[in-house]
């Protein structure tokens, strides 16, 4: 479970560039539940995911997992807790290193205090076996280099290796943006597939309306730091792109209109 009550952000504090970016986030995620997180630029959905996963500090207010108390945890405390995949399929892997290098440095932490990141046969036959799922070929690529992959070949890689890794929370930062619309569904199947077989509790966050109300049982938004709404059951399980426009619009008491050409064409 995720907890954030209260959580504000400011950059810069007392500077004349000083920006409020989360005003007071109040959020359960309880375990194994699936969030989509949407908003226009510059809402606070990355510093939300950054702040719960320890890279950002908070200025004020509290994140637990479970009953722990992580808000003054560094990011190197929770990364036990936490897999992530990001927007870059090159952020979250290692371009010198090979395809099984890089599968067994996320496989090591789920194996603490054993030499678990000498690579074995057992291990090798572990991540044949989960690259197959993807139907790229990678299970013959083993060896290679990652920075000879593809863009949308690397963010597969990186999202079997969250799998491969202990944590019960996934974060996924825009994690099929950077793709075509064809790797870009097979990464969503696959993202589902893994979070219900390891029963996690995620966020994703994405531009796209349609994908944001195809994919887990919750939606919040969120509109400069603040969560604007936050839909699940019957109620989310009827809306549309538009219905979500209409949301927006409501929310905003002063007319304002939402406009994010890439939140909008991303419908
Ligand atoms: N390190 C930083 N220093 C100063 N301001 C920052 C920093 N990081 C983010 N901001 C500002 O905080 C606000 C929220 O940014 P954030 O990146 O969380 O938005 P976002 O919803 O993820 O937007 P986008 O969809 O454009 O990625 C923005 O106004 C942004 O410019």
């Amino acid at each position: 479970m995720i907890s954030c009550k209260d959580l504000h952000v400011t950059f810069n504090r007392g500077l004349p560039t000083e920006k409020l970016a989360l005003r007071g986030i109040d959020l359960t995620i309880p375990q194994g539940e699936f969030v989509t997180v949407i908003g226009s630029n510059g809402a606070g959905k990355s510093t939300l995911l950054n702040t719960i996963a320890g890279d950002i500090k908070s200025t004020k207010g509290q994140i637990l997992f479970g009953d722990r108390d992580v808000t003054k945890l560094p990011a190197t405390g929770r990364t036990a807790d936490i897999a992530r995949v990001f927007q870059d399929p090159l952020a979250g892997t290692c371009g010198d290193l090979t395809v099984e290098e890089n599968m067994a440095l996320a496989y090591g932490r789920g194996q603490r205090g054993r030499l678990s990141s000498a690579l074995n046969s057992k291990m090798r036959n572990v991540f044949r076996e989960q690259l197959s799922r993807l139907n790229l070929g990678l299970e013959n690529r083993l060896e290679s280099e990652m920075g000879l992959l593809s863009g949308g070949q690397r963010q597969s890689v990186s999202l079997l290796m969250s799998a491969l890794q202990p944590s019960s929370i996934l974060l996924l930062d825009e994690h099929t943006a950077a793709l075509d619309p064809k790797t870009a569904a097979l990464i969503l199947d696959i993202t589902s597939q893994i979070i219900a077989e390891k029963q996690l509790t995620v966020m994703m966050v994405t531009h796209s309306m349609r994908q944001a109300l195809d994919h887990g049982s919750r939606t919040i938004m969120l509109h400069e730091g603040k969560i604007i709404f936050d839909l699940s059951g019957e109620e989310r399980a009827g809306y549309e792109v538009k219905d979500l426009l209409n949301l927006f619009a409501q929310a905003r008491t002063d007319g304002e209109e939402l406009d994010d050409d890439k939140l909008l064409l991303g419908a």
